[in-house]
């Protein structure tokens, strides 16, 4: 199903039969729709609906994601992601009201979009098609980490006739090694835009000392956290844990991390360590030992607005999950099994 996302003050949510007003307006406007290939100028009314409607159903199939771009309540515009066959890739398209041009809000929403993609659908390859008299959308394209493949033409509806294209392409290991700052919560569209258009560097990767725990209750299930929107790799379940600060032990970076986080006391407890992770996590070089916990004081709350989920090994696999983790799920299922 297509999530909420958060991108800076926006809100990416599924679109609703409701917002087919809106559609219409927005759509219908030739500035809008001489960029977008399938739709016939005038756009009417009952379309609008209808593509509502096949969104719902897409999303419902897991076949493509489309977002309803929205501040305050307010729809401004949409990004949509239709998977390939295989679900390995998808292609990425947008559209948004001429009010809203020049503010950064698609590059927002679509890099929130692209984020959501490539982390939590774990594509491998996105791709998107943008008409040559279309700068503006290369230039978001780009911003994203895009890189022109190649030129074709497609008969745009619209205009009633075949126009060129250009193809832009993303691949998975491109984005992950992109500096791209989280959404800061509070960010104007306005300071989002006075990012240049050149590609996002690629960062230097550094090791980054990361403590986690499997907190294991009486039966077995293990503690996992769904990071918020608005953090890196948000909408991924991991084992509570965080960075150990300068000065601090990998013990005692995890007392402070789970009193933080879900207001659980390990002082005393047995922390056992149980593996470590040392792996690529794109800007950087993950190192995190991660300690199994059987008995602490208190009853974990999430107190930084993650979701909370006591999951058995077995299950482990059906929760998203940053590339990292992954080598730790047949290690504590044997542990557990
Ligand atoms: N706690 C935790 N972090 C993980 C796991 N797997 C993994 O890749 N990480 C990464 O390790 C880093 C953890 O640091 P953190 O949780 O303090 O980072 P943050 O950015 O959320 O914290 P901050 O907002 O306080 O800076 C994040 O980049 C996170 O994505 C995991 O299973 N548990």
């Amino acid at each position: 199903m297509t999530p909420e996302l958060k991108a800076g003050d926006f809100l990416l949510r599924p679109l609703r039969p409701e917002d087919a007003p809106a559609v219409h307006r927005l759509v219908n406007d030739w500035s809008v729709v001489r960029m977008l290939s399938r739709l016939p100028f005038p756009y009417p009314r009952d379309l609008a609906q209808k593509w509502i409607a096949s969104t719902l159903e897409d999303s419902s199939r897991g076949s493509a994601h489309h977002f309803a771009i929205t501040r305050d309540g307010i729809l401004l515009g949409a990004v949509g992601l239709v998977l390939s066959d295989d679900k390995r890739s998808a292609s990425l398209g947008y559209w948004a009201s001429p009010a809203t041009w020049g503010q950064g809000m698609t590059t927002s929403a679509a890099r929130r979009v692209t984020e959501w993609a490539i982390q939590v659908l774990k594509l491998e390859k996105l791709t998107a098609d943008v008409a040559v008299d279309n700068p503006a959308s290369s230039a978001v394209l780009r911003k994203l980490g895009f890189r022109e493949t190649g030129r074709s033409s497609r008969r745009f509806v619209s205009r009633g006739t075949e126009c060129p294209i250009i193809v832009h392409e993303l691949a998975r290991s491109t984005f992950l090694q992109l500096d791209i700052p989280a959404p800061v919560e509070t960010a104007s569209p306005a300071a989002l835009e006075d990012q240049p258009s050149a590609p996002a560097p690629i960062r230097k990767p550094r090791t980054l000392l990361v403590v986690a725990a499997a907190l294991l209750d009486a039966q077995g299930r293990i503690l996992l956290a769904r990071r918020p929107e608005g953090k890196r790799l948000a909408g991924l379940w991991e084992f509570p844990g965080g960075k150990v600060e300068r000065d601090e032990t990998p013990e005692q970076a995890l007392i402070r991390e789970m009193k933080e986080e879900l207001d659980v006391d390990l002082t005393g407890a047995c922390l056992a360590p149980f593996t470590f992770v040392s792996e690529n996590a794109g800007p950087f070089h993950l190192l995190m030992p991660l300690y199994v916990v059987r008995r602490w004081r208190g009853v974990p709350a999430p107190r930084e607005g993650q979701a909370l989920a006591w999951v058995e090994a077995a299950d482990l696999a059906k929760y998203p999950m940053p590339d990292p983790d992954l080598p730790l799920i047949p290690l504590l299922q044997e542990l557990l099994g």
